[in-house]
């Protein structure tokens, strides 16, 4: 059976950045630059004044008094020359005027009247901020892949870019499947459960950086399976089915897939949970076929999904930090040992590891707990006390 890596390469391999799109700069953030990004101006764009004060010549300045020839607010768009043995009163932001070289901030002045009184000379240039020190024109600004974050949103801005060619964030839509299924806010009926998948999957889009396209739940009945597969397709990048992917009766996604032209790249994988994931190629649209217990759907979107969409996105880094831990206690598998296991787990300070309580692929409140993962490979059947183990970070993004 295909191993975790095996799987993993193999998703990465399909899931391929998505086609760049300009979008308003208020819809950039996190989103990653589908090309570089020049300045085409300076910033500043203009020579001005880093300081209310006084804009003067050094060489007239010193101790003594200079008369105030006018003033000059920020946005003045005709800024007077100034005179010799002047000064003009500025403001923050305003131009510096032809002339002056140096601004003494009101707080080292005297004004007396018209006049203005001066300490002791200046040093030339002080309090002022030159066009382009921020930015050159005609330099890389942001270069292609880099992800946007609230300062680079600002610079684009300052250097007048309100639309940015990024990758798009994947839209995902996620279909939960299984007549035993109930809304949250109903009561759940004789042999009836509720769908909490739908919503632990389409938080996990949406905390990936995608955009969750909720589906109505579908029956197991293959024609309305059918239905809900291709009607998704239509409107989504991704499509997750989530349950009816094992072996039962009733389970469908497969064959409906298949029936319908799909390409499987895999089903099942050695790991535990998580087993029956598959996924699937369907006019260039990937296909997840996640297993319906609630900590595999969340662990497989984790391992798989999350890591595919970032790499939709155009993210270089797409996987949760990684690092060593060590068990407090010890661990024994049960069942197969050529699979990869993920436990849920608290890893606290020092790198100690402790389990997040019973590892039932159903015990959905153990991912509430866990802060990571330790992914145990295979071979052993046991881990004692003291092992050291491979985490994966859950609570930690990567960001970029
Ligand atoms: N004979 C075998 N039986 C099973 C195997 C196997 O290899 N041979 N694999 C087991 C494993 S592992 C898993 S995981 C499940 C996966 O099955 P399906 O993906 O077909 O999922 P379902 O049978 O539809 O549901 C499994 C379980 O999860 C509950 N569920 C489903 N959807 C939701 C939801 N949206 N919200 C909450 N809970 C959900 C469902 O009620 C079942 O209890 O198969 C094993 N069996
Ligand atoms: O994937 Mo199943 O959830 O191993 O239990």
């Amino acid at each position: 059976m295909l191993g975790y890596g095996e799987a993993l390469k193999l998703v990465l391999e399909r899931a391929v950045p998505l086609a760049p799109r300009r979008v308003p700069l208020m819809e950039a953030l996190g989103l990653a630059a589908a090309e570089d990004i020049l300045a085409r101006e300076p910033v500043p764009p203009f020579t001005n004044s880093a300081m209310d004060g006084f804009a003067l010549r050094a060489a007239d300045a010193g101790p003594g008094r200079l008369p105030v020839a006018g003033t000059v607010p920020a946005g003045m768009a005709e800024v007077p020359a100034l005179g010799p043995g002047e000064a003009l009163r500025i403001m923050t932001g305003a131009p510096v005027p032809a002339g002056a070289d140096v601004i003494l901030p009101l707080e080292h002045v005297r004004v007396e009247g018209d006049w203005v009184i001066l300490p002791e000379a200046p040093r030339r240039g002080a309090n002022i901020r030159l066009q382009g020190e921020d930015i050159p024109a005609g330099g890389r600004v942001v270069p292609a892949g880099a992800v946007l974050r609230p300062a680079e949103v600002g610079v684009l801005a300052a250097i007048g870019c309100p639309e940015v060619p990024v990758r798009p964030r994947p839209r995902v839509a996620v279909i939960t499947t299984g007549n035993e299924l109930v809304d949250a806010g109903d009561r759940p009926g004789p042999g009836q459960i509720r769908d909490a998948n739908i919503h632990s999957l389409c938080a996990q889009v949406l905390a990936a950086g995608g955009v969750p396209l909720p589906r109505p739940r579908v029956e197991d009945r293959r024609e309305t399976v059918a239905r809900a597969l291709l009607g998704a397709l239509g409107e989504a990048d991704v499509v997750l089915t989530n349950g009816g992917i094992s072996v039962g009766d009733f389970d469908y996604i497969k064959a409906v897939l298949e029936d319908n032209g799909a390409e499987r790249v895999f089903w099942k994988v050695a790991q535990k949970p998580g087993s029956p994931l598959g996924l699937w190629v369907l006019g260039g649209k990937l296909i997840f076929g996640i297993p319906g217990n609630p900590v595999a759907a969340m662990l497989m979107f984790e391992e798989y999904v999350r890591p595919a969409v970032r790499r939709m996105m155009g993210y270089r880094n797409l996987h949760r930090p990684a690092r060593a831990g060590v068990l407090e206690e010890g661990w024994t598998r049960s069942g197969d040992a050529r699979r990869t296991e993920f436990l849920r787990v608290v890893a606290g300070p020092g790198g100690r590891v402790a389990l997040a309580g019973p590892q039932g692929s159903g015990i959905l409140s153990g991912m509430m707990r866990a802060n990571a993962l330790a992914v145990i490979p295979e071979g052993p059947m046991a881990l004692e006390a003291g092992a050291e183990v491979l985490l994966h970070l859950l609570d930690e993004a990567e960001d970029h």
